[in-house]
């Protein structure tokens, strides 16, 4: 399976090194790179032993399989369609831009037509089968999430109490916080929806890990699971979970038996 990455911060770097380096993935090797600053995209490229693109439309007409982002919601939202009428697969680590419903059907159908595939990693949450289990038979009422990050992980602004930055629903929080709530939307995608599920953001100066409180109820009864996300070293806007999400999508992606 030939990889091509964009986006090579915190989680492109991880997976460079997991899977050039660390071989974490039978048969799965990133042959092309993008990262908007080539210098950057240069070092990798020596490092990990592949190929520097000037842009992702050359990285996207490249002979790869998958394309996997690990940059932006604006790239994705930038990108998306022309990754699938290449007729490649895409691994999405910024899944808030699927915010929007239209546009998420728009891009199921082209991946229709053209037989491919979009993959959704759970990035920093878990949960998600439960959801998706009380959805299919529409016995899914309720669905929220409660984010608690150091400030220094979300706006940055020092502050000395605990203070709530945002309540409201997925879709207002992702607009707000693009870096910080993407796991808001893959709740929303396997739940009720961006408009549907609630949201609320708080920056806690006493806080040391990223941590997400998830609470759904509906006809299977309820749910509550907090996960207490240990951040990554290098970006700690990212929990380490979000990128191992990322490195098991890939690890599973063609497995004959699938779990969960
Ligand atoms: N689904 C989830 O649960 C989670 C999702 N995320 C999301 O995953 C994404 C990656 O996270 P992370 O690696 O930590 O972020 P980083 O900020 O560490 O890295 C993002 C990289 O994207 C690159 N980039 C930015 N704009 C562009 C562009 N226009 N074209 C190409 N590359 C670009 C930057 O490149 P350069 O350095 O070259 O300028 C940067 O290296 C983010 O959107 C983040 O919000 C994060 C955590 C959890
Ligand atoms: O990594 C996290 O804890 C969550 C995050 O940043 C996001 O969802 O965008």
């Amino acid at each position: 399976m030939k990889l091509g990455l964009i986006g090579g911060g915190n989680i492109g770097k991880f997976l460079l090194q997991s899977i050039n380096s660390d071989k974490l993935v039978d048969g799965a090797q990133f042959v092309g790179l993008y990262t908007r600053n080539q210098e950057k995209a240069n070092e990798l490229a020596e490092e990990y032993d592949l190929r520097s693109y000037q842009s992702i439309d050359e990285l996207i007409a490249s002979d790869i399989d998958v394309i996997v982002e690990a940059a932006t919601v604006d790239v994705v939202r930038a990108h998306a369609t022309s990754v699938l009428t290449h007729g490649k697969d895409l691994v999405v680590s910024s899944v808030g831009a699927f915010s929007d419903n239209d546009y998420f059907l728009q891009l199921e159908t082209i991946c229709k037509e053209q037989g491919t595939t979009i993959h959704l990693p759970s990035g920093a949450v878990g949960g998600l089968d439960i959801l998706k289990a009380a959805k299919a038979i529409g016995a899914l009422q309720e669905v929220s999430l409660t984010t608690t990050k150091p400030p220094h992980a979300l706006n940055g602004v020092t502050l000395e109490n605990k203070t709530v930055l945002f309540e409201g629903n997925a879709y207002e929080a992702i607009k707000q916080f693009p870096k910080n709530i993407n796991v808001s939307i893959i709740l929303s995608l396997a739940g009720l929806g961006s408009k549907e599920t609630k949201v609320k953001i708080i920056a806690d100066p006493k806080a040391t890990k990223n941590s997400h409180e998830i609470t759904a109820k509906g006809a299977f009864g309820k749910v509550k699971l907090v996960v207490e996300n240990d951040p990554m070293p290098n970006n700690p806007k990212t929990s380490y979970l979000a990128a191992l999400s990322v490195l098991s999508t890939l690890k599973h992606k063609d497995q004959s038996i699938k779990v969960g």
